[in-house]
């Protein structure tokens, strides 16, 4: 019964291994991955430039095709040979020799080596058309010799401007003003790094040690109540919805594969990078046995087909695959032996008329048997007549509890009749849904439910509870979040309130937080620093940056973390707060987004420009650090309060042995002085420019009219400039970064306020309740609720004057 070992296990250190045609990409996603891995790049050219002191050209021109040929597999062999740890090694042409292709299947033995590949179409744009056919045909047989593959999706921005779950506006004008969109590259890179850590098994601890609240570090198998959104291929292929209109429908995205089109392999490749780039979450890829609207197979197609299809899925670097326990042993153990680290979700299922009853001891052993294999989650679905009252199949999870003995593989266990899932509370986890306006599915689950009524029945049943959420602070009538969280419980069928509550003092604060119905605040001012002194549990991002804007009441039984995650949404007393930072994130992703290859941070080079030293400044001063940024600089109106947030960060930086590249000096932060000063000689001028100061007066301040010096604004590759203000909307900053992209240089990047504002809700939104959140939606109520502020503002003066 023991599982076979997983032969795709590798290193996470393993040089990683890219191959692939020419103008699929391999170039520049090798700089990406190298630069977020951390690793050296080896390219083939400059590999056999170095060993043999002459371009490949040039040796071919000097020594003739027979002596290149010779060479050139010698030293594709010494350059995978002599790194095979800590490298990303693109390879070049030689890939499409035979030799060259043994060479590498043994390497994968040993190491990940990813096939990339595109739309022919991209392709074609940087081939000879001469080529084309030989050259498409030549690189499929990549396949044979890689153990990942990675499609590399060209994905044109869409009609509304961008990517659910990245998009970047650059919005310049007030709503629908001119778009500078976010480069084609940036999901590109999004996507590659995410492929990346799951090859590396990096990315599951990365979400649980930076942020352990975040949605994406409790897996769907582990949260008190999950959902998986059912999307057939055959649907996929021919859909009548938007890929935004299936945001926050789902924990986790079901891919079933039901239909056999041309290019099966490479359809499918797509699709995975579609859901992947447009969904953003976990993905089951499972391979329907009997498809209806397709032929029928002999046994024997059946197994070589299915096999192959599941191993697509493995090499695809899916997070979960679900195998069908009940198919033969050399079928299941083919599968298990290279699972890598895809999770396995082992079925059983019982379709047709006489399924097995839950009280049958069959079961039982069904569910030892997935145990027994290792398999990460277990899945046993009958369907039913009239058989089956829900008391058998508690009567089960219940036996299970008592004769299993631990580790449990956590179970989805449900019933299903011609009418569908007989009700959707019977599995806490990976519930089937699917989308409101989706037809039902024309087989076995004949009528999925959907997330909001799932989720929604879980408040009526009163498993959940409907609780009261805040914007805390002492400006806060403005605040935006009260609109853009109570839209969003609206989508999700939640039955929480967001209100925004005057206040400053902490008592007050206290009495708030302290209710059995509290879930969570967003603080502002005069409360981000304050409170750090009354808060035990914080995420070390808010420790290191000395402000909480987000606070959450621990109500875990235990002290463990998931159990407190997964007392969210429930009432009672709590144990304890937490308190972390989402400011530095939201600008951090804002960053990334606006950035241009060009730009990308490179730590000895790149130069980040803060302006203001409250709390928000504090966030941005870390996320450029958490970007890799080393020389920073600060000016602030008051100079001695940018010097004590330099000696923060500096000192801080010391202690993690972060160290500034430039000037002799290891301080990563340093403070400019004066608007008047030129450019510091020994650094770049900025490329990444962070304004955190209120553009109307606050406390009786005077407003910032902060304005970038000319001679700051030198960088010949542009830049991005965050303006965290939108009151009003386009700012002096603004304003006049406008006019020198129209004039100067096209290549800077605005972000305006409304799009770092959203994004802090978004993000609160989801520590908050840890469901996705509907981001898109929560987008456009930012900007109509501002833009009805503004109306409400204008009339209100006109009033005013009329009356005056
Ligand atoms: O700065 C902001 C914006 C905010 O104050 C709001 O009103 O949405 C909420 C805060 O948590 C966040 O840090």
């Amino acid at each position: 019964m023991a599982p076979p070992k997983n032969e795709r296990a590798f290193e996470a250190n393993s040089s990683i291994v890219l191959v692939g045609c020419r103008g699929a990409g391999k170039r520049t996603l090798g700089f990406m991955g190298a630069l977020h891995l951390r690793r050296r790049l080896v390219t083939e050219e400059h590999y056999f430039e170095k060993t043999t002191g002459l371009s490949r050209g040039e040796y071919l021109a000097r020594h003739g095709r027979e002596a290149f040929a010779r060479q050139d597999i010698e030293v594709f062999k010494r350059m995978l040979d002599s790194n095979r740890t800590g490298c990303i090694i693109e390879c070049g042409m030689s890939s499409l020799t035979g030799e060259a292709q043994d060479a590498l299947r043994q390497y994968s033995s040993t190491n990940p080596v990813v096939y990339i590949h595109r739309e022919k179409e991209q392709i074609a744009r940087h081939l000879d058309a001469a080529d084309l056919q030989q050259l498409l045909k030549a690189d499929g047989r990549h396949r044979s010799c890689s153990n990942f593959e990675y499609y590399n999706l060209y994905d044109p921005p869409n009609k509304s401007g961008g990517h659910i779950s990245g998009t970047s506006s650059g919005a310049s004008t007030p709503l629908n003003g001119r778009q500078s969109g976010p480069s084609k590259l940036l999901s590109a890179r999004e996507d590659f790094t995410r492929f990346l850590d799951i090859v590396t098994g990096r990315g599951a601890t990365k979400a649980w040690l930076e942020s352990p609240f975040s949605v994406s570090s409790v897996p769907p198998e582990f949260r008190s109540y999950s959902y998986a959104l059912r999307l057939r291929l055959s649907y996929l292929m021919d859909m009548d919805l938007e890929w935004e209109d299936f945001e926050a429908r789902g924990d986790c995205v079901e891919f079933i594969i039901d239909h056999w089109p041309d290019d099966l392999m490479n359809v499918i490749a797509r699709q995975i990078a579609l859901i992947r780039r447009k969904l953003g979450i976990p993905i089951i890829y499972h391979v329907e046995e009997n498809p209806r609207g397709e032929r029928r197979r002999t046994p024997e197609e059946k197994d070589a087909m299915d096999a192959d299809l599941l191993e697509l899925g493995l090499r695809l670097g899916v997070d979960y695959i679900s195998l069908d326990l009940q198919r033969h042993d050399e079928f299941v153990n083919r599968v298990l032996r290279h699972r890598g680290r895809s999770k396995i979700i082992g079925n059983f299922w019982y379709m047709g008329f006489g399924a097995l009853a839950w009280q049958d001891d069959r079961q039982m052993e069904n569910y030892k048997r997935a145990q027994g294999l290792g398999c990460e989650v277990v899945r046993m679905v009958r369907f039913c007549t009239n058989d089956s009252p829900a008391e058998l199949l508690e009567g089960f999870k219940k036996r299970l509890q008592q004769e299993v003995p631990d580790p449990k593989p956590p179970l989805v266990a449900y019933d299903f009749s011609v009418l569908g899932v007989r009700t959707p509370l019977q599995s806490r986890i990976l519930n089937p849904v699917k989308h409101p306006d989706m037809e039902n599915e024309r087989d076995h689950l004949a009528t999925v439910s959907t997330y909001y009524h799932s989720y929604e029945l879980l408040f009526r049943q009163f498993l959940l509870d409907p609780l009261q959420f805040y914007v805390l602070g002492s400006h806060v009538s403005y605040s935006l979040s009260p609109a853009m969280h109570s839209a969003a419980y609206d989508f999700c069928g939640m039955p929480h309130t967001f209100q925004d509550v005057t206040c400053s003092t902490i008592d007050r604060l206290n009495q708030i937080c302290l209710s059995d119905s509290f879930g969570g605040a967003s603080l502002t001012a005069p409360f981000k620093v304050a409170i750090m002194p009354h808060l035990k549990v914080k995420s070390h991002h808010a420790t290191a940056i000395g402000a909480v804007n987000v606070l959450l009441p621990l109500r875990g039984k235990t002290s463990a973390i998931l159990d407190h995650a997964n007392s969210r949404n429930k009432a009672g007393p709590a144990r304890e707060f937490f308190g972390d930072n989402t400011d530095w994130s939201s600008i951090l992703t804002c960053l990334r987004r606006a950035i241009s290859p060009r730009n990308y941070v490179q730590p000895s080079k790149t130069t980040g420009l803060v302006v203001g030293a409250g709390g928000m400044a504090r966030a941005a001063i870390y996320a450029l650090i958490q970007l890799g940024c080393r020389n920073i600089f600060i000016y602030n109106r008051t100079t001695p309060n940018a010097n004590q947030v330099a000696q923060h960060f500096n000192d801080w930086a010391a202690t993690q042995g972060i160290v500034g590249t430039k000037g002799g000096s290891h301080e990563i932060c340093r403070v400019l002085p004066s608007l008047s000063e030129p450019w510091p000689r020994a650094y770049q001028p900025p490329t990444m420019v962070i304004s955190c100061v209120p553009a109307t007066s606050a406390n009786g301040s005077a407003p910032a009219d902060f304005e970038m010096p000319l001679d700051w604004l030198r960088s010949p590759t542009g830049g991005v400039v965050v303006e965290l203000a939108y009151e009003p909307l386009v700012t002096p900053l603004v304003a006049q970064m406008h006019a020198v992209r129209d004039h100067m240089s096209p290549s800077w990047v605005v972000v305006d306020g409304l799009e770092v504002v959203a994004e802090m809700a978004i993000e609160a939104f989801e520590l908050m309740t840890g469901r996705m959140a509907p981001k898109r939606l929560m987008k456009e109520v930012c900007r109509k609720t501002w833009e009805q502020q503004q109306q409400q503002q204008r009339q209100g003066s006109e009033m005013a004057m009329s009356s005056y």
